[in-house]
This record gives C-alpha cells, sequence and structure tokens, in this order.
C-alpha cells in the first residue's frame, strides 16, 4: 500500500458521478494510472479508458484489491448487492473506503463492508466535471489524518471540500449542494422557456439563460459581495428587476424553496431507513 504518497483510486461504478469527479481528477493532473473503475459496462469501460488511460474492469474485487482508496459510486439501493460479495477483497486490502451514496449511513455501509473499515461519506456534486464541484464529508472515527488529507486533496482536485461534524449533516448537504445544480438547471429551463415566450427563438432564449447563469454564479464566486448586495446592484428602484422579483417574493419563491430542499433532505432519510440492512 501506498500510504505516503499520491494514493490509487478505485471507483466502484463508473457512472455520472463518478466520471465527472475521475475525468475532474485527470484534467487536475492526478496520474491516471492511479485510478481504477469498476463497472458491468464494458463498453461504457472502454470508453472511458480509452478518453482517459484509467485502468478498467468489470470485476470489482480486482479494483478493491489494487488500490489504497475506494470510491462507492453506484445508486444507493445496489450498494448492499454490491458490498456483499466484496467483504473478503475489502478486508484483505484494507482500503480506506469513501461513499457517495446519498442517505447511506455509515453504520449502515459498516454492516455491509463486515468488519469496521475507516469510512469517509462524502456528497460530492456534477460540476467536480469542471473542477467547480464542491462536497460535504464526514469521517469516522477510524479514518486517520493521512487518509483525511487523501481525501481532502481528491476533493479539492475538482472543486470545494467541507468536513462536517455530524453525520446527520450530510442530509442538509444532498440537498443543498448534492441536488443544488439540478435546481439551478430547473431555473434555467423555466427563464429560457419564459424568453421563447416573450417572442425570442427558442435556442436564442436558452442561449441568454445559461450564459446568465454562469455570469451569475462567477459573480457569486469571485466577487466578495454577498448574493444579497449583487442582487440590489441589478436592481434599480422602480425598475424592470424589481418587477421580477415582486413576484418572486409574492409567489413565496424562498418557501418553495425551502419545501424543495426539505424534500431532498427527507428523502436522504427515507433512502437511509429504506435500505438500511
Ligand atoms: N449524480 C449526482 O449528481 C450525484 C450522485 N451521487 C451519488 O452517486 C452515486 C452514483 O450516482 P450516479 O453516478 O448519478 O448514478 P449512475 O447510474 O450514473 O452510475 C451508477 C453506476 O453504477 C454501475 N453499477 C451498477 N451495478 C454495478 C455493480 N454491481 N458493480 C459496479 N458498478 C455497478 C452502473 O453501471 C453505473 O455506471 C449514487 O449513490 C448517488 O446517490 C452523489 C452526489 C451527486
Ligand atoms: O438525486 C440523487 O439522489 C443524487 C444525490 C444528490 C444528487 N443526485
Amino acid at each position: 500500500m501506498q500510504k505516503n504518497s499520491t494514493p490509487r483510486v478505485a471507483f466502484i461504478g463508473a457512472g455520472n458521478m463518478a466520471g465527472a469527479i475521475l475525468r475532474g481528477l485527470i484534467q487536475q493532473g492526478f496520474p491516471a494510472d492511479h485510478i481504477w473503475a469498476a463497472d458491468p459496462g464494458q463498453d461504457k469501460l472502454d470508453a472511458l479508458a480509452k478518453e482517459t488511460g484509467i485502468q478498467v474492469t468489470t470485476d470489482n474485487a480486482e479494483a478493491v484489491m489494487a488500490v489504497d482508496l475506494v470510491v462507492l459510486a453506484v445508486k444507493p439501493q445496489r450498494m448492499q448487492q454490491v458490498l456483499q460479495p466484496l467483504q473478503t477483497a475489502f478486508q484483505q486490502q484494507r482500503p480506506l473506503v469513501v461513499s457517495i451514496a446519498a442517505g447511506l449511513t455509515c453504520a449502515t455501509l459498516q454492516g455491509w463492508l463486515g468488519e469496521a473499515l475507516p469510512l469517509v461519506r462524502s456528497m460530492p456534486n456534477t460540476p467536480s466535471l469542471l473542477g467547480a464541484g464542491v462536497a460535504g464529508l464526514y469521517a469516522t472515527a477510524e479514518v486517520s489524518d493521512q487518509q483525511k488529507s487523501w481525501v481532502e486533496a481528491i476533493s479539492q482536485a475538482v472543486g470545494e471540500a467541507v468536513w462536517v461534524s455530524e453525520e446527520s449533516q450530510l442530509e442538509a448537504v444532498t440537498a443543498v449542494s448534492g441536488s443544488g445544480p439540478a435546481y439551478y438547471f430547473l431555473f434555467t429551463e423555466a427563464l429560457a422557456a419564459a424568453g421563447e415566450k416573450l417572442g425570442l427563438p427558442a435556442e436564442l432564449a436558452l442561449k441568454l439563460a445559461e450564459h446568465t447563469a454562469l455570469g451569475a454564479g462567477r459573480m457569486l464566486s469571485e466577487t466578495p459581495e454577498t448574493p444579497a448586495e449583487l442582487r440590489a446592484r441589478v436592481t434599480s428602484p422602480g425598475g424592470t428587476t424589481a418587477e421580477a422579483i415582486r413576484i418572486f417574493e409574492e409567489q413565496g419563491l424562498h418557501k418553495l424553496v425551502d419545501e424543495a430542499a426539505q424534500a431532498a433532505a427527507k428523502r436522504a432519510r427515507e433512502l437511509a431507513e429504506e435500505l438500511k440492512g
């Protein structure tokens, strides 16, 4: 095991989220020969290997046995079925395990892994693909400082990373930043549709809405002002923005967003309950 240098990393499940993280890692210069991906989809693996130069396998145990850090990136509903046949490999290799699955608790995952292993729960998001992700991280007591620094380095290679002190806070992280990109995409869809209704060609309306999201996102992250301050700068008294904001407020945007986030967090808790061993 390489404990003091760049860890060797395997992704079990090479879908959307694993693909976003591992492509982000490679773009940031993480060595491709340190990365494994295991998935039943041979065509998907072949394409990924060709694109990135990583090592791929349809044999999950082979990937576990080859690395220091295993990212569990299958759907929560599939996790038990994936982990139980891997117990022997996990107990022999004893890698750091990082689960990115929504909902599944450390207690449930430890039960499926067999004996307690160092375990981190991470809730990343898809902008990791562009190095603009943000992940919430929670570590169990078994995780060493060295292993925490690996997880931080991997998460920071594809964006920002924050540790939470209570495992239950990951439900809120899931509701805000894990699912969050989809909220902004939905808003962009709605704004583009509104532009079309106002008479713009669909393609142009979408381009305006998308580029406005990009510009607003960059202002949020690259200027020191708060979102409210940035909004005030767009909102001329008696002007057009004030009218739009009035409608958002009268129609209860804050309440709507609060209810949506509550529903996402509730679903994370339900998944944990439904799937626990
Ligand atoms: N998509 C997102 O925005 C985020 C997803 N997550 C979590 O990431 C995990 C994966 O989600 P996605 O990437 O969206 O799903 P996905 O469906 O794109 O990827 C799952 C992958 O697992 C593979 N798989 C299925 N059975 C397998 C097996 N027996 N062994 C190995 N691989 C197997 C599938 O072929 C697929 O490629 C989920 O647990 C989800 O909660 C977390 C944060 C954000
Ligand atoms: O929708 C989901 O369940 C996953 C977790 C956060 C984003 N996608």
